[in-house]
């Protein structure tokens, strides 16, 4: 058993802010003894437009943001998997991006979100979203990679809704899938919980999903509840979904067990009949 974090933050478009927030989340993940430490899509910004989005954009290697959480995972010889922006090819799009940084501060894995929220429901008084207006979609997924907790699986938010990336990495061998995300509202109050279970019981591997919770500026809010799921599909930790009085950058502690995800997968084999429909 491994003790992991879970971390949730409401980003601003002010990346010193962002990082002050991970430091407090650093410094209670180290404190509940925590040996690795997830954060949530986008954590180093959240814009109110798409131009603000692009206008805040830099290279990983010299943003002050994602230096300054390699430098913390140093120091504490705590890896940290965190979303963050990237700039791409192309000056009017970047990419939405999930980090893997090691315990000595490396960059060790990078995965940029296959799935892009598209989303319109202004007809009935919801949000409008489109991520792809600005945002270039990833064409690849991550092969699973070892961490204390278990293979990670590295996938993002909106990718949570679709089940066919969660059974291709789970085939790859993952034991664990990472849904950093900023989910709305509207969505989520429905959604979230459900399909981050589904993904859990169907693929028998833990979910950990780090969010994003609150108002980020006078437009966008986002729905928090952060999330650690078992591979037998039980909520084994959870973060709240408001900012009230007196909020601060919040985690939870979860123990992560490995011999938990042998346990279901021995107890009930999950075998595919791929002689009658495609292997995904
Ligand atoms: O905007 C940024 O800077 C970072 N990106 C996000 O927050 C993305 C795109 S707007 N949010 C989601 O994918 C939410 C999905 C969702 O809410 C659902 O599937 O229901």
């Amino acid at each position: 058993m491994v003790l992991a974090a879970i971390g949730q933050i409401c980003s601003t478009a002010s990346l010193a802010h962002n990082l002050a927030q991970c430091r407090t989340v650093v410094q209670k993940a180290i404190a509940g003894g925590a040996k690795i430490l997830f954060l949530p899509e986008a954590s180093d910004y959240i814009s109110s437009s798409p131009q603000e989005s692009l206008s805040l954009v830099q290279p990983v290697s010299t943003s002050p943001f994602v230096l300054g959480l390699q430098s913390l995972a140093a120091k504490h010889s705590l890896p940290i998997s965190v979303g963050v922006h990237e700039p791409t090819s192309r000056p009017s799009h970047l990419a939405n991006t999930l980090l893997h940084i090691s315990a000595t501060g490396a960059i060790t894995h990078r995965y940029q979100k296959l799935h892009l929220f598209d989303l319109d429901l202004s007809a009935s008084n919801g949000p409008k979203m489109q991520e792809s207006a600005s945002t270039e979609r990833g064409n690849v997924l991550v092969t699973p990679f070892d961490s204390p907790v278990g293979k990670l699986g590295q996938l993002i938010c909106f990718d949570l809704r679709f089940p066919e990336a969660a059974l291709a990495l789970r085939r790859q061998g993952a034991e664990v899938l990472l849904y950093p995300s900023a989910f709305t509202p509207k969505t989520g109050k429905v959604h979230w919980e459900t399909l981050l279970r589904a993904r859990a019981i169907e693929t028998q591997c833990y979910v950990v999903a780090a969010a994003q919770v609150g108002w980020h500026n006078e437009k966008r809010e986002s729905w928090g509840h952060s999330l650690v799921v078992d591979p037998w599909g039980e909520v084994v930790a959870e973060l709240g979904g408001e900012k009230g009085e007196g909020w601060e950058p919040e985690v939870a502690i979860v123990d992560m067990d490995l011999e938990k995800v042998n346990e279901v997968r021995r107890g009930m084999p999950l075998v595919r009949r791929t002689d009658v429909y495609p292997e995904v």
